[in-house]
């Protein structure tokens, strides 16, 4: 008889065969640029010409990440982790339950509450905690309210969700099926109408609405909220920093931040560091305090060392994100430099881009990073290639970007519609 560690190899295999295992060959070998020596801390002589870094033809320009305000980079952001680092060291050791909270995540959850004009906020570990945590807290609505007997059905919540939302959403929606607290709609992406349609056919009295497309449905989804009541609930993923005056993200652009009931957000994307966090009232921020398992049940963002008592621990990451969040704010030319880059690339190419995230081809051998949208981020026959847009990049970069995908895409220059089909 095969022995169970031969009998285990043998699934792994067989479902690995399954998989699109292309994946692996996809994640480039980056080495970091090495900074010049007036910009490296660690530098021995800060005067000292600057050394040559990689030879120049492994040099690619980074058209792939979500540092959309190269705020990861940035003196106060780097100066912050540093200082907090070398202070209090690196480990996080437990979770904000267990531990507590230091004052530097309190003063970063002010700051974003008042950012998105709720009352609080809690900061999670990433952007993927903070959905799956809201989404376990609003299953706990049902199962309070139903006395913590398995909910019948007229006490289940009716979840309306786009069908291109994250994983983290559906991840989080999945967790409230299994537990008898949701019912889940799936309206098509952007689709009013169609989610018009289900919301009016509902008989369940508590309804959400979910997406990470604010963006694009914009207005229409306060209109639907006034006719249905639902309880109104925003990824700002993409938005937050990146959209509006402020960089208060679609409430901000749209004015309506008093019709979003809850905000969801990622510090890991434009505020270049790491986290996620949802802005909301005083009582659903006690609720995902409380019941948010991936909250509770998780490590804290990093911070420092054992010495420390818990109350004067402060936290690398959320002493770094607070001087992001800062100039995220303060410095509207970095959001107006990221619009800036996304015009330019919609007039050159043609391509109808709202958003610094374009799906097109992939660049790797000409110097440009550029990733694949691929399964299971995408159904298998939705798969595409992905330009993330910075304020870090020049009109130059875009300008030579647009060059090098028009020998790739002859039709570039022509409606979206008909480049898609040629990709
Ligand atoms: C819409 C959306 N929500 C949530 C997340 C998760 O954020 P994080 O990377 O901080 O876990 C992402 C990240 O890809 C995202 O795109």
């Amino acid at each position: 008889m095969a022995s169970v560690e031969a009998m285990w190899e043998e699934w792994v295999v067989r479902a690995f065969a399954r998989v699109d295992n292309n994946f692996l060959s996809y994640l480039p070998k980056v080495c970091l640029a090495k900074p010049s020596a007036e910009e490296d801390p660690l530098a021995d002589d800060p005067r000292a010409p600057a050394k040559d870094g990689e030879p120049a033809r492994n040099r690619m320009l980074l058209f792939s990440a979500n540092d959309y305000l190269n705020l990861s980079t940035h003196p106060a952001v780097r100066k912050a982790s540093a200082k907090a680092a070398l202070a209090f060291g690196m480990g996080p050791r437990s979770s904000a339950m267990a531990s507590g909270q230091t004052e530097y995540h309190r003063r970063l959850e002010n700051v974003l509450a008042e950012m998105h004009k709720k009352e609080a906020c809690v900061v999670t570990p990433t952007g993927f905690a903070a959905n799956t945590a809201f989404l376990a807290a609003l299953g706990a609505v049902a199962t309070h309210n139903a006395a913590s007997r398995r909910p019948a059905a007229h006490e289940k919540i009716a979840v309306f969700s786009d069908a291109l939302n994250h994983a983290s959403i559906i991840d989080g929606l999945r967790m409230m099926e299994r537990h008898n607290q949701a019912v889940v709609s799936v309206y098509r992406h952007s689709d009013m109408q169609h989610l018009d349609e289900l919301l009016s056919n509902c008989p369940v009295q508590r309804k959400v609405v979910i997406t990470d497309r604010g963006l694009r449905a914009d207005a229409r989804l306060v209109q639907l909220r006034k006719k249905h009541r639902f309880l109104f609930v925003i990824d700002e993923a993409h938005t937050a920093f990146v959209c509006g005056r402020n960089g208060g993200g679609i409430g901000e652009v749209y004015g309506i931040e008093d019709q979003i009931d809850i905000i969801v957000g990622t510090l890991s994307k434009a505020g270049g560091c790491l986290g996620g966090f949802v802005a909301c009232s005083q009582k659903w921020s006690n609720l995902v305090r409380t019941t948010g398992r991936p909250y509770i049940f998780t490590t804290a963002s990093p911070y420092p060392s054992s010495r420390a008592p818990t109350v004067l621990i402060t936290a690398s990451i959320p002493s770094a994100i607070s001087p992001a969040v800062t100039v995220a704010r303060k410095e509207a030319w970095r959001r107006q430099a990221l619009w800036n880059r996304v015009q330019e690339f919609a007039a050159l190419t043609k391509h109808p881009a709202t958003s610094p995230i374009l799906s097109l081809v992939h660049m790797l051998e000409r110097g440009f990073h550029i990733i694949a949208v691929r399964p299971p981020a995408v159904a298998p026959d939705a798969c595409r290639l992905r330009v993330t847009l910075t304020s870090g990049h020049s009109s130059e970069d875009v300008r030579r970007l647009v060059a090098a995908l028009s020998e790739c895409i002859p039709g570039l220059d022509r409606p979206a519609d008909q480049i898609v089909a040629r990709l």
